[in-house]
């Protein structure tokens, strides 16, 4: 199985007029990746889902999926090979979970069909394996976004296809929940062997759970394992801004600023943890850390801190109150 993107230009036609989101696209997939798709606001992440789906039309270029072209398939074919869960709000907000993960049988039912003993096995087995079994007589619209979204994955895997695409499944879910879907697709991926393609802007998420990454920006369209692309560099290329860089150490970006004040820090206790605490406290106040012993000297203390600057000695509880103080340093 192997879904390749070769050349491509997508976009949507106004008026009879193609205008383009974004060209030069080559990218592919095989089965059993799970692919996280990266890049700015705008630059054209849902086109380009949308397109592989065949929502939009493909401007230019080839989708191909094991060789054959995509438009080769005939709609009711390519809707048995890709699902999607799209981004928009769910249209029958009465209807129950099971009914709508029912719908993801509709390229082998037809929209009216009724549902065959295969297909309810089928709408069966997906709600359990996503979890959402126990309120499948539920309306949609009394659950939670985590529930919704994990209602939607469940049609998409009743579709049973080899190709789930999903457009930033992790919106609004708070940490645990984004992580819990993380780990379904990934499962889905690794032990269905499907391909699993989603955009996100979760970056922490992207880089540090997913096999390969897909990052398009204005400027290019490269991918690759989240460690290649930090290799080469491309992934600096995702936030183009003078305040924030990109960190190898902390694979993340960090926040970048001029620090106009430096502090020495000696740990007094054997707590590594409270030693880390207050330098990211002082790195969030823009606050530099200094060996030099006549600049101000901060002591991390089993009680609490102490600044020292010229001849004066401030103690301090908690970090809120030491940041208060070294604020007031930094503004003198
Ligand atoms: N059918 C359409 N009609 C008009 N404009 C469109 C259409 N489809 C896409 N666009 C435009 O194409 C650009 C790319 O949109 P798209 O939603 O693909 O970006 P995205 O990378 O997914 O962005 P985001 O990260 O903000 O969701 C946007 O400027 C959008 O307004």
């Amino acid at each position: 199985m192997k879904l390749e993107i070769l050349n491509a230009t997508v976009g949507y036609v106004e008026s009879g007029d193609k205008k383009k989101v974004k060209s030069a696209i080559s990218l592919e997939a095989e089965q059993g990746d799970i692919i996280a798709l990266l890049g700015s606001n705008g630059v054209g992440k849902s086109t380009l889902l949308r397109t592989i789906v065949g929502i939009q039309p493909l401007l230019e270029g080839e989708v191909r999926y094991n060789n054959y072209l995509i438009d080769a398939y005939s709609k009711q074919d390519w809707s048995t090979k890709v699902s999607y869960v799209s981004t928009d709000r769910i249209m029958a907000p009465n209807m129950s979970v099971y009914d709508i993960v029912s719908l993801g049988r509709f390229p082998y039912t037809g929209w009216m069909g009724r549902l065959r003993k295969e297909d309810v096995v089928m709408v069966e087995q997906s709600m359990k394996q996503v979890g959402v079994w126990n309120f499948r007589d539920r309306e949609i619209s009394t659950l939670s976004d985590g529930e919704k979204q994990r209602v939607m994955i469940a049609r998409a895997l009743a579709q049973d296809t080899e190709i789930l695409i999903l457009d930033e499944p992790t919106a609004f879910l708070d940490l645990p929940n984004k992580y819990e879907i993380i780990y379904l697709l990934k499962s889905l991926a690794r032990k269905m062997h499907k391909i699993v393609i989603f955009s996100t802007h979760d970056f922490n998420i992207a880089t540090h759970e997913v096999d390969k990454l897909w990052l398009v920006t204005s400027e290019l369209c490269v991918q690759g394992a989240p460690e290649d692309l930090m290799k080469t560099k491309d992934i600096d290329s995702l936030f183009k801004s003078d305040k924030i860089v990109f960190d190898i150490e902390q694979g993340d970006f960090v926040s970048v600023h001029d620090s106009s004040l430096f502090v020495s820090v000696q740990n007094n206790t054997n707590n590594k943890e409270a030693y880390l605490l207050v330098t990211q406290a002082l790195k969030r106040c823009h606050i530099g850390i200094t060996n030099d012993l006549n600049d101000i000297v901060l002591t991390i203390r089993d009680e609490g801190y102490c600044l020292k600057f010229i001849d004066h000695e401030t103690y301090h509880e908690n970090i809120y109150s030491l940041c208060r103080c070294i604020w007031t340093l930094k503004d003198a």
